[in-house]
């Protein structure tokens, strides 16, 4: 038949808000396919696959909890057999756990499906960065669309309103993507522009981390907000320095992904939270304990994006690097992630 079928590759906090539109989105739209899958990463909660509670009780308990999908979004542990038949599959996972599906999922993946990568992070190789959706377009040989927004996933789950953004190359599967996605509280915006779109997903995750160190030390309004300014402006720096023909505008730093996204994660993140408990514990635990404790198995992106950041501008040899993302400034001792705090500490005396 002509219907498209839907998967999301990814049941985190994030993936799992998302199927939930999607799979309202299914029901609602004639064009697609009543069945939705998820591919979920198999784990046992109280001697249960997970996957069994999501099936039998219609909620992701571990990573969404409280928050129902409809009953025609079904988990599959199986990733072959999640993306199988799909014509249009999205991504939504912690952005270091892609590469080691990659080969089930070049294998799976239809030829002519329509991708969509709603994954926060980048990654590199020698000549610097690479973008998550050119892993996927060259891998899949596939379009591929990307969303990113200002899109805390819990306060997503009960319907609170906010807007989100689309970054397409091929107009008419972004226009596909938005049908799948807009909902009457999540407002979906298109732009032409995937790389801007999918560049401030990533590094607002960074800036996130300095504004919870800043809130851990003690810090006000003020603080932040000079964080999150100086923050967007380095972020387009990066950007253009790394991207200069790609067409990035500078409109889309106004969208939902840009200025939007930064002041949500700045205020209500987990990299904002994780980096204020760092700075309250004062060293007396690592960043990395700090999240196993408090995410229970959710991650931080903001953590490893830097270091990522950071190897690509030492790589390049960027003498005039835009500084949060440098660690040229670190106070002695801090690691790499804390560049940003390294930034708060030259704002304040
Ligand atoms: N949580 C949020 O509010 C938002 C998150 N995002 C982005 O969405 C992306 C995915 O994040 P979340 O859905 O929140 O995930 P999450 O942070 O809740 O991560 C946990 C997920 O990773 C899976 N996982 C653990 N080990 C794995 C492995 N070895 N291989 C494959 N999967 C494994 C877990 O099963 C679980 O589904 C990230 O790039 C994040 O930045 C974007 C907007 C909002
Ligand atoms: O990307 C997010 C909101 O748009 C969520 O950020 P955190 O991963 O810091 O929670």
């Amino acid at each position: 038949d002509s219907l498209e079928k839907l998967a999301m590759v990814g049941s985190g906090n994030f993936g799992s808000a998302l199927v939930r539109i999607l799979g309202q989105n299914a029901l609602r739209h004639d064009i697609f396919d009543n069945e939705v899958k998820l591919y979920v990463y198999e784990e046992m909660i109280d001697g249960k696959p997970l996957t069994e509670i999501i099936n039998e009780t219609n909620e992701n308990v571990k990573y969404l909890k409280g928050a129902k999908f409809t009953p025609n979004v079904k988990a599959v542990p199986d990733l072959a057999e999640a993306v199988k038949g799909a014509t249009m599959v999205c991504f939504c996972l912690p952005h270091q756990f892609l590469k080691p599906l990659m080969p089930t999922i070049k294998e799976s993946v239809a030829p002519g499906a329509k991708v969509l990568s709603a994954i926060k992070g980048i990654d590199f190789d020698d000549n610097g960065v690479v973008l998550i959706s050119d892993l996927l377009r060259q891998g899949l040989n596939a379009d591929c669309s990307v969303l990113m927004g200002a899109n805390v996933a819990n306060d997503m789950a009960s319907d609170q309103f906010c807007e989100t953004t689309i970054g397409y190359k091929d107009a008419k599967n972004g226009e596909l993507f938005k049908l799948a996605f807009d909902a009457p509280a999540l407002k979906v915006g298109t732009v032409p522009d995937t790389v801007g779109v999918e560049l401030c997903g990533a590094l607002k995750n960074i800036v996130a981390i300095g504004a919870g160190y800043s809130d851990g030390l003690g810090y006000g309004g003020n603080t932040k907000a000079a964080l999150i300014r100086i923050g967007l402006k380095e972020m387009i720096k990066f950007c253009k320095m790394f991207y200069p023909t790609a067409g990035i505008d500078d409109d889309t730093f106004l969208e939902s992904c840009g200025v939007a996204d930064l002041i949500t994660t700045c205020f209500g993140g987990r990299n904002r939270k994780c980096a204020e408990a760092y700075a309250k514990a004062n060293k007396a635990k690592t960043l990395e304990e700090i999240e196993a404790e408090i995410l229970q198995g959710q991650k931080l992106q903001g953590t490893l994006t830097a270091k990522e950041v950071n190897h690509i501008l030492k790589m390049k040899n960027l003498e005039r690097a835009p500084r949060f993302l440098s660690d040229r400034r670190a106070h002695p001792g801090a690691p790499l992630f804390a560049t940003p705090t390294a930034l708060c500490l030259s704002l304040v005396p």
